[in-house]
């Protein structure tokens, strides 16, 4: 008798936990289901609105539109506070760099190099103001004129890890000598992304210290005619950095320039840069996140089912009470365990889309619609 109540409480308790979520990892769980289901509702509306077929699909990849609802993918839901930032630049213009100043952490290599070290995009993040600050670095695909297919994955790559779009593009040009080289990549990655996303982009000078003291603005007076028509493109959206400076000096500059970005989103009414492509994207990416979810739900389900069953055949067989409670103890430990780490994975989830290559080939496979890959950034 004592045992039969024993068996349906245990059940009863394990059944709670899954509904209610009265631990910790299912509540995350239960946050994370409801964010997904109201992405999903978010994507229905953008299935609508970018109902298209054939030729208009390609153009419409091809001209972003403004978000057309009040959650839509590129309005930045108050309740996700990150700030997605791309680095673009030639090669060896210090985009590693910066984004180690940025994040305040050396998370991307960086280094003198005659030939490209950043050989794939990488993903980096920190916290800074309560806010998730995340730091995508490229190689140098945005200034090439060569579509081959190791620039078509990477850009696919940059996609993937800044959808639904980054808030902010840093353009990083180095101080010093502006050969012609440096000039043509500039308006390649100008041209690449076009007049709208220039409104989220940034110019971010680095190699401060090589002014050794000399005010930027004295330097600006002497700088080439196209470094001060650059800047007259960018009025006051633009940053120095120091990518040597370490303590006080490295978080005034990673300050100054988040405090620009906030100010940039707030200018772009709190949305990122995006487009049909980016939207198309992160509906994948959602999706993908859903069956992920649910598998590692379905697995934690039949792991839990098992070591209840174990454990009841096993109580069964114990005749002393208090064995018996050891073993619902230990039983509920397990549990607990199997229900931490199904909620970890299933928080990891996004991390594992963006990563794998069936996000990548979607993207590739949009490319083929769009056929110009160098202009879906464009206007
Ligand atoms: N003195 C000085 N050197 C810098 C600064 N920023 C970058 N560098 C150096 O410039 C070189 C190139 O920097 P990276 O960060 O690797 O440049 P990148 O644009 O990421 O280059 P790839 O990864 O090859 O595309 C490295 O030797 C850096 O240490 C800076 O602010 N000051």
């Amino acid at each position: 008798m004592k045992l039969r109540f024993f068996m349906s409480r245990c059940r009863r308790n394990s059944a709670r936990s899954n509904v209610t979520g009265n631990n910790g990892a299912d509540k995350t769980q239960t946050v994370d289901h409801h964010k997904a289901y109201s992405l999903r509702g978010d994507s229905k509306k953008i299935r609508r609105t970018t109902s298209y077929c054939g030729i208009q699909t390609t153009m419409a990849a091809l001209y972003p539109s403004k978000s057309r609802t009040s959650h839509g993918l590129g309005n930045q839901d108050p309740r996700d506070s990150q700030l997605r930032l791309v680095l673009v630049g030639k090669t060896g213009a210090g985009k590693s760099a910066t984004g180690n100043s940025i994040l305040g952490k050396k998370v991307f290599p960086s280094g003198f190099s005659a030939v490209s070290i950043t050989r794939s995009c990488k993903k980096g993040d920190s916290t800074w103001n309560g806010r998730e600050v995340v730091v995508v670095d490229t190689p140098g695909i945005f200034d090439t004129e060569v579509q081959d297919a190791d620039t078509c994955k990477e850009i696919a790559r940059c996609m993937a890890l800044t959808s639904p779009g980054p808030h902010a593009l840093l353009l990083v040009i180095p101080l010093g000598r502006y050969t012609p080289e440096e000039q043509r990549a500039t308006e390649k990655v100008l041209e690449m992304f076009g007049e709208r996303a220039r409104k989220h982009m940034i110019l971010l000078f680095t190699r401060k210290d090589d002014l050794e003291g000399t005010d930027f603005r004295d330097y600006l007076k002497e700088a080439p005619e196209v470094i001060r028509e650059l800047m007259d493109k960018f009025g006051d959206r633009y940053c120095v950095f120091n990518n040597r400076a370490t303590g006080a000096e490295q978080e005034d500059q990673r300050q100054q320039l988040l405090v620009l970005v906030q100010r940039v989103v707030a200018e772009c009414k709190g949305r990122c840069f995006t487009n049909n492509m980016y939207q198309k994207v992160e509906e994948r990416i959602q999706k993908q996140i859903l069956v992920i979810q649910e598998n590692y739900r379905a697995e934690l389900e039949r792991q839990k089912a098992q070591i209840r069953q174990e454990y009841e055949e096993k109580i069964r067989m114990l005749e002393d009470e208090l064995e018996q409670q050891k073993q619902e103890m230990q039983m509920r430990r397990q549990l607990a365990e199997r229900e931490a780490f199904c909620a970890a994975r299933q928080q990891n989830a996004r991390h594992e889309v963006e990563n794998q290559s069936g996000i990548l080939e979607f993207i590739l496979g949009l490319f083929k619609v769009v056929s110009l890959v160098f202009s879906l950034f464009k206007n």
